[in-house]
């Protein structure tokens, strides 16, 4: 289709900051939001301010005013985009990211889904200040975290904490929550010498954002594309690159690789992150109108973004959180689900479900949970509970059986 062939371009253009005539606040100084969505709007002309909980983060934002991107690629390997007019608060600190909200014209966050809760009490509070303090210009927040529809969640939760009609009537007058997808591989990173700004990437980046959520004029910041079909482009990325990615990671993890292209060196691993790209690659061409040829490619495309030899990505990174993963909607069992109403295959695809329900990691709370579950009410009840898959169905079964599997001296 004609809409997505438009923006299958990798790599736009180096970062350069412009000198800055408006301000953002961005939560969450971490990989995305100092690796692509700061710099973004550093070069769009933004003053950027970061808010975030790390004192060293802050302390060195403040400091530096200024930090290098390291570009880890084929393409434009070793070069480097400087990224300046940046400063940071602690956004523990309520004054100060009071303050802020009431000077900005955009807020971005990438600080994970877990965290948009409590980050929705913060703003309300900023939100209730910009009306007191009568400003009457729009505010657009654009939650950028790999969940479909963040922004919107984070609406319903400022609204909860929101009483008076007033404030409620100004946030739905001049406040807008654009939904949107962001990608740009942002592994962990340290150049052993510029400290805890700098950041790695790969060169590719997409941020897409719904137009037609956006309040007041039309958002104008080069590299973010507006569209009117956000649904397509969110589950092209979402049950796509995040399910190969997740099966590529807890399958090297079983396996004892402990980056992403490691794993993908594996031959037996590759072929089945292949193949369950291809399964959700199907439902998504039968549910979108996708050209299938192209569709191809952009999975090829993905392959090599997974292979990249100068990003060393955790497997651990990309496995986090194993339970939001496995949840009803997300990469893992989405797929699934849409490939069932086409009535199409998804045996790889469950393969990666079960590779996720034996990860076994003591430093991440979720597989600590999963793991406990898994022993307390055994698999099929778990399958049941947090995928939505009953106990006598098909898929459960099926799922089931490849657990198993996996846990056997053979398994791949
Ligand atoms: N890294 C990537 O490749 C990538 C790509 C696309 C999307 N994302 C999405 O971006 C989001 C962030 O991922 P990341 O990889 O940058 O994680 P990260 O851990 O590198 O960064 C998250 C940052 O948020 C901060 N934070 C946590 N709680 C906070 C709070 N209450 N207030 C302010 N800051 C807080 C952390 O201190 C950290 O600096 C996730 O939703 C992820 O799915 C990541
Ligand atoms: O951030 P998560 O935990 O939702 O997923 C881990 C990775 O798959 C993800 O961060 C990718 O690197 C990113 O989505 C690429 O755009």
């Amino acid at each position: 289709m004609d809409f997505l062939l438009k923006h299958l371009r990798f790599g736009l253009y180096p970062f350069t900051s412009q000198s800055p005539g408006k301000k953002a606040l961005h939560f969450g100084a971490g990989s995305i939001g100092r690796g692509f969505i700061g710099a973004l709007l550093s070069s769009a002309g933004y003053e950027v301010v970061f808010a975030d909980v790390s004192k060293p983060i802050i302390e060195a934002l403040n400091k530096e005013r200024s930090y290098n991107i390291h570009i880890l690629d084929l393409e434009r390997n070793g070069e480097i985009d400087r990224i300046n007019h940046v400063s940071g608060i602690l956004s523990t600190n309520d004054a100060d990211v009071i303050k802020a909200i009431t000077e900005v014209s955009i807020i971005t966050t990438a600080v994970g889904p877990g965290v948009l809760t409590e980050l929705a009490i913060k703003i309300s509070a900023g939100i209730k200040a910009r009306r007191a303090a009568g400003i009457t210009s729009e505010l657009n927040i654009i939650a950028c975290e790999n969940l479909p529809g963040a922004s919107s969640l984070l609406h319903e939760e400022i609204l909860k904490n929101l009483t008076s009609d007033e404030d409620k009537a100004y946030l739905d007058a001049k406040v807008g929550f654009p939904n949107c997808t962001v990608d740009r591989i942002v592994p962990p990173f340290t150049d052993g010498q510029e400290g805890v700004l700098a950041v790695g990437v790969e060169n590719f980046h997409e941020w897409i954002v719904e137009k037609s959520a956006i309040k007041g004029p039309k958002l104008d910041i080069p590299g973010m594309t507006l569209t009117d079909n956000l649904t397509a482009y969110i589950e092209r990325k979402l049950f796509t690159l995040n399910t190969g990615h997740a099966i590529c990671a807890y399958l090297g993890f079983l396996k004892g690789y402990a980056t992403v292209d490691e794993s993908l060196s594996d031959r037996r691993i590759e072929e089945i992150v292949r193949n369950a790209m291809l399964e959700s690659g199907a439902a998504l061409c039968k549910k979108h109108g996708f050209d299938e040829k192209e569709h191809e490619k952009y999975i090829d495309k993905i392959q090599s973004r997974f292979r990249n030899p100068y990003i060393k990505d955790d497997v651990v990174r990309v496995g986090r959180e194993p339970i939001r993963k496995l949840s009803p909607d997300d990469r893992l069992v989405g797929p699934v689900k849409m490939a069932e109403e086409f009535g199409l295959r998804y045996d790889n695809l469950l393969k990666g479900i079960a590779a996720a329900l034996r990860y076994e990691n003591p430093e991440d709370r979720q597989s600590e949970e999963l793991n406990s579950r898994i022993k307390e009410e055994g698999v099929g009840k778990v399958v049941a509970e947090i995928i939505g898959f009953a106990e006598d169905t098909h898929e459960n079964r099926e799922i089931v059986s490849s657990y198993e599997h996996l846990g056997m001296k053979e398994r791949l």
